[in-house]
Formats: C-alpha cells, sequence, structure tokens
C-alpha cells in the first residue's frame, strides 16, 4: 500500500479507499494487503479466522462466486486514529452486486478493518463484516445468495398469499357495504350507484331507463297483526321473488328503505316493465303470505313503473319522482296493482 506521509484522516481515508477499490474491483493485490498476524470476522459463515492464508482463500472464493466488479451504497463512513500505528474504518453500506437478483442490496452491511503498520507498510490487521441476519453460506459461498434468496421466496409467497386473502377480504368488505341486512339484495347505496352508471350508459347510448318502485300494502297493519320478526320474514320473502325478476344484465333488485324496494330495468320500455311488475306480483301471491288486514287476506304490494329516454332535460331524481307518483296512483286506486307512467 501507499505510505507517504498524509494527514493521519486523510492517510485512513486513503487506506480505506484502497482497500474498498481493490475489493469491490476484485482486485487480487488485496490478497497481499492483508497482514500476517490477520484475524477477520466472517459475517456471512459466522466465524472467526485467525489465519492469513485462510482469509486469502475465502477472498479468493468471494472473487470467484462474483468475478465482475461490485458496487457499495455507502452509507457512513468513520475514520478513527486509535494509536500511532493502528487506524480503524468503520462502513455501512448496501452492497449491490452484478447480480439480477437485488435483494442484498436490501441489506444494510457494516464493515470494520483495523490497519496496522508493519515495517512501515500499512497492512489490514483485522477485518469484520456483519450483516444483519442470520443466514447459513452454502457449499462454496461468501454471499449467503441461496439462502437469502429462499428467504425471498418465501417472503414472496407469504406476500401473495397475504394479498390474495386482503383481496378477498376487501371483495366481501364491498358486497357487504352495497348488501341490505335483512333482505341480502342490493340496499340504497347500490342502487343509487347503478342508477347514475346506468343513466350515464342510456345518455352515451340513447335507451330508455326504467324503474319500478315496490310498497307492501297494509304492511303496519301486518306488522301489528304477526309481529314485527314476522314482518321481517315477509320482506324477505318479497325481496328474493322481485330479485328473481332482475334477469337480465344491469337489471337490479335493491330495498329502496323501510318497506319500499326499486327494480331497475335498463333498456326495458314501459309496457315490457309492466309485464315483468305483474309477473312479480302474481308471483308474491302465489307465495300466499296471510295477511287478515288486506281486502285480498293475503301480503300484496303495489307498484309504480315509470321509464324515460335519459338526456338534458331530464335527471334520475325525475324518474324516480314519476315511479313514486305511479305508485301513489296504485295506492290510491285500491293497491294489489302495477301503474305505470305519467298521469
Ligand atoms: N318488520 C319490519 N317492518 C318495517 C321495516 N321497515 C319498515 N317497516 C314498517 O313498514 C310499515 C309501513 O307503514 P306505512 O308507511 O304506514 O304503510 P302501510 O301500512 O304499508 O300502508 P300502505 O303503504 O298505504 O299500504 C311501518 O309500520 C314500518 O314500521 C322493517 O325492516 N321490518
Amino acid at each position: 500500500m501507499d505510505t507517504t506521509p498524509l494527514p493521519r484522516l486523510a492517510l485512513i481515508r486513503a487506506l480505506f479507499e484502497t482497500y474498498r477499490q481493490r475489493y469491490l474491483n476484485r482486485d487480487l493485490r488485496l490478497l497481499d494487503d492483508f497482514s500476517d498476524n490477520f484475524s477477520g470476522y466472517t459475517g456471512c459463515g459466522d466465524f472467526l479466522v485467525h489465519d492469513r492464508a485462510q482469509w486469502q482463500a475465502i477472498t479468493r472464493t468471494d472473487f470467484a462466486q462474483v468475478p465482475e466488479p461490485i458496487h457499495w451504497e455507502m452509507l457512513d463512513l468513520q475514520l478513527q486514529d486509535l494509536a500511532e500505528d493502528v487506524v480503524a474504518a468503520v462502513a455501512c453500506f448496501h452492497i449491490h452486486l452484478p447480480l439480477a437478483a437485488s435483494f442484498l442490496a436490501n441489506e444494510v452491511a457494516r464493515l470494520t478493518l483495523i490497519f496496522r503498520r508493519e515495517d512501515s507498510v500499512w497492512k489490514v490487521a483485522h477485518s469484520g463484516i456483519s450483516l444483519p441476519y442470520q443466514v447459513s453460506t452454502a457449499g462454496n459461498e461468501v454471499y449467503p445468495l441461496q439462502s437469502l434468496n429462499a428467504r425471498n421466496q418465501l417472503l414472496e409467497s407469504e406476500v401473495a398469499a397475504r394479498t390474495v386473502e386482503l383481496e378477498e377480504a376487501n371483495r366481501k368488505l364491498a358486497a357487504l357495504s352495497q348488501t341490505d341486512g335483512l333482505t341480502h339484495i342490493a340496499n340504497r347505496r347500490l342502487f343509487d350507484t347503478r342508477l347514475a352508471e346506468e343513466w350515464q350508459r342510456a345518455c352515451r347510448h340513447p335507451q330508455p331507463l326504467t324503474l319500478a318502485m315496490v310498497d307492501v300494502d297494509y304492511f303496519k297493519h301486518y306488522n301489528d297483526t304477526y309481529g314485527h320478526l314476522a314482518g321481517d320474514q315477509a320482506l324477505q320473502a318479497l325481496a328474493h321473488q322481485l330479485a328473481a325478476h332482475a334477469r337480465r344484465s344491469g337489471e337490479l333488485a335493491a330495498r329502496y328503505g323501510g318497506e319500499e324496494f326499486a327494480l331497475l330495468l335498463p333498456g326495458s320500455s314501459l309496457v315490457q316493465a309492466q309485464i315483468i311488475c305483474h309477473d312479480f306480483l302474481a308471483d308474491l301471491d302465489a307465495l300466499a303470505l296471510p295477511h287478515a288486514g288486506s281486502p285480498v287476506g293475503l301480503l300484496t304490494a303495489s307498484v309504480g313503473v315509470a321509464s324515460l329516454v335519459p338526456g338534458p332535460d331530464n335527471t334520475p331524481a325525475m324518474l324516480i319522482e314519476q315511479a313514486d307518483a305511479a305508485l301513489y296512483r296504485a295506492k290510491q286506486q285500491g293497491r294489489h296493482r302495477v301503474e305505470a307512467g305519467a298521469a
């Protein structure tokens, strides 16, 4: 090594730099820089070496495992002037190997070098490298690439498994947030979203957007007679029937609120929607849920249907208002019926 007198810190820095360059460039001159009284601690092999020849062999193995120049991304360097003939350098860095796999670079390596002047020549008297993991090296490895690779693959598969679980949990959560807790059909939130989406779609490709509002008849009386729990079960049965009539893609049965439901029928004409709603009422009749407070003696519902071709002159709120108005008429005219269109 260069023995030109230098200010002490510059000297230590130069010693470290020479070591670093020779090590990074896989320069075999490094082998001559180790002291006859060398001791070294291999971070990955996890053992102390007292023998210069053994350390040289380890260094050769290192250079053979990765023959191309490597790179250290320096994080920190501390230089210590310990005695007239003894100096130290402690470096922290990421190791970048010229390999596709970059996982070693995620680790922070810490290298301690002690230089001693022997017969006016500075030698590396001690080298200790540590990496913050407990891995064993396989065969003739110096860098524990096989262990790290295995650990990395394990981590990646665990992350992948967790990601799948997380996606599944998110999917369930999203479904729950759009589902009515009692009837398990779409809730008001999903209805609002789908109405807005279908409205936009119908604006782009003009076609009618048709909506049926459904309301249970004399339901207060039903609750009063049979109890709230029976009322809940009746709502579940009705919801199930209504959902069976949302058959085509884009059609949606939803609980609008309380004992009121909605059936969104994109692309259906008023007449087609009326047929669907009549079928629904017939199926509800077929369930034959007794209702002593109803003139027909069964649980029935009333339906109001409206249809609009979405455009600049109307809004989703107008469609709901028109369906509500038709529903009001159905109630006024005796219930258990379908009323359609503007009055
Ligand atoms: N069991 C039960 N009842 C509900 C639920 N949501 C709303 N209701 C009841 O539905 C009834 C609706 O009563 P009203 O609005 O007076 O209407 P109605 O008695 O059905 O009369 P019409 O609609 O005019 O035929 C109320 O008694 C509410 O308590 C629910 O989730 N479960």
